[in-house]
């Protein structure tokens, strides 16, 4: 077992001499444990069993799955197909952040230059390294622009409510709608951060107390149903969070849980704000409406890290992901420049190459 993470640096994945090492975020916080993928199989296994979750750090897992089927194809004629149908697995992991499409996508585009094993071998090993680095960066250019655009209207320190885990765990480092606490906290002007444990998967009480405490941030966990009451205290500006998908309108797929939370601060007068990379967003889907919103199995609400807490009959709704429309949301913060307001023509503003339907979202039926 390798301990890649410093107290001051956490990170969800690494890339050596052609093994991706996976910190394995089911265990967390009680174990920090790391898998080591050489082949396709175990990264798909890795996503869909949320060894690795969260969207970007998705998307930059199947981008190194795409590296690892390039290893382990043979020098046969049809290797480029062989590679193609590991790329298929890899899109079935997960249906809803579309992350994980734009990755595939990429890399395919990669491949396609490629006129020889040996080639797409360094290619797109290459091209996996460049997603994660990209990511990371835009973590902290969306950091910047976060704070800033909240510092506008502060006259001092203020509380922050944030939902599910949007970390160095989920992203290629320093996180995303973490990373714009991050960034307030570094300007002093973060009194304290609310983590929504975020049921069923308990993303929020898990991994983001983890990774906020770890870095002495001050950061208070609670029950998802104390989030209404600490909105009505006052003391809170923003909710911030990440998100999994944003359509062509600024609809947001995002944790289960995040829609609510979005009509609780509107009825507050507290600011809703979307930190998301522009690999989260699809141009292709016009509305939220036709986000593919993954159901998981509902043992994952009827226990708890393997302890039953609920009747074994009992029915269980689990759908791991919910979509917030663009009316509830007040800002998207992307790498690319800030959305206010979002809609259709302030999306197009930013995203406009990507309105030709490019992106690959896998569309619900
Ligand atoms: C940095 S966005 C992370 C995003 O992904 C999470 O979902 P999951 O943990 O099921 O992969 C959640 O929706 C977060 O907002």
């Amino acid at each position: 077992m390798t301990h890649k993470n410093s107290p001051e640096k956490v990170h969800a994945l690494v890339w050596e001499d052609g093994c991706l090492r996976m910190l394995d975020q089911r265990l967390l916080p009680a174990e920090e444990v790391w898998l080591e993928c050489t082949d396709v199989e175990s990264v798909v296994e890795g996503i869909r069993g949320m060894a690795v979750r969260g969207a970007p750090a998705i998307g930059i897992a199947a981008a190194y799955g795409v590296a690892l089927a390039a290893l382990e194809v043979s020098h046969d004629p049809d290797w480029r197909d062989q590679i193609a149908a590991h790329v298929e697995r890899l899109a079935q992991s997960r249906p809803t952040a579309v992350n994980l499409f734009w990755a595939l996508e990429r890399m395919r585009q990669s491949l396609a230059g490629c006129n020889s094993l040996g080639i797409a071998r360094s290619v797109l090993t290459a091209e996996a390294v460049a997603i994660h680095q990209e990511d990371a960066e835009a973590n902290q250019v969306m950091g910047r622009l976060a704070r800033d655009l909240m510092l506008e209207n502060a006259s001092g320190p203020f509380a922050i409510l944030t939902h599910c885990n949007t970390g160095a765990l989920a992203t290629g480092g320093y996180g995303t709608a973490l990373g714009a606490i991050r960034s307030v906290w570094d300007a002093g002007f973060l009194s304290r951060v609310y983590a929504d444990e975020t049921r069923p998967w308990l993303q929020g009480a898990r991994l983001t107390a983890w990774e906020l405490l770890r870095e002495g941030l001050p950061v208070v966990l609670n029950c998802d149903g104390a989030a209404a009451q600490i909105l009505r205290g006052g003391e809170v500006k923003w909710v911030i969070v990440g998100a999994d998908r944003i359509t062509a309108n600024g609809d947001v797929a995002n944790k289960i849980g995040t829609y609510g939370l979005a009509i609780l601060a509107r009825h507050h007068g507290v600011g809703v704000m979307v930190v998301a990379p522009s690999s989260t967003v699809d141009m292709s889907l016009p509305t939220g409406a036709s986000i593919p919103i993954e159901q998981r199995d509902g043992c994952e609400v009827k226990s708890i890290q393997g302890k039953t807490i609920a009747p074994a009959g009992v029915e269980a709704f689990n759908p791991v992901f919910d979509v917030t429309p663009a009316g509830l949301i007040d800002v998207i913060v992307t790498e690319r420049g800030v959305v206010r307001r979002p809609d259709m023509s302030g999306m197009a503003r930013l995203f406009n190459d990507q309105a030709s339907g490019s992106v690959p979202g896998q569309a619900s039926q």
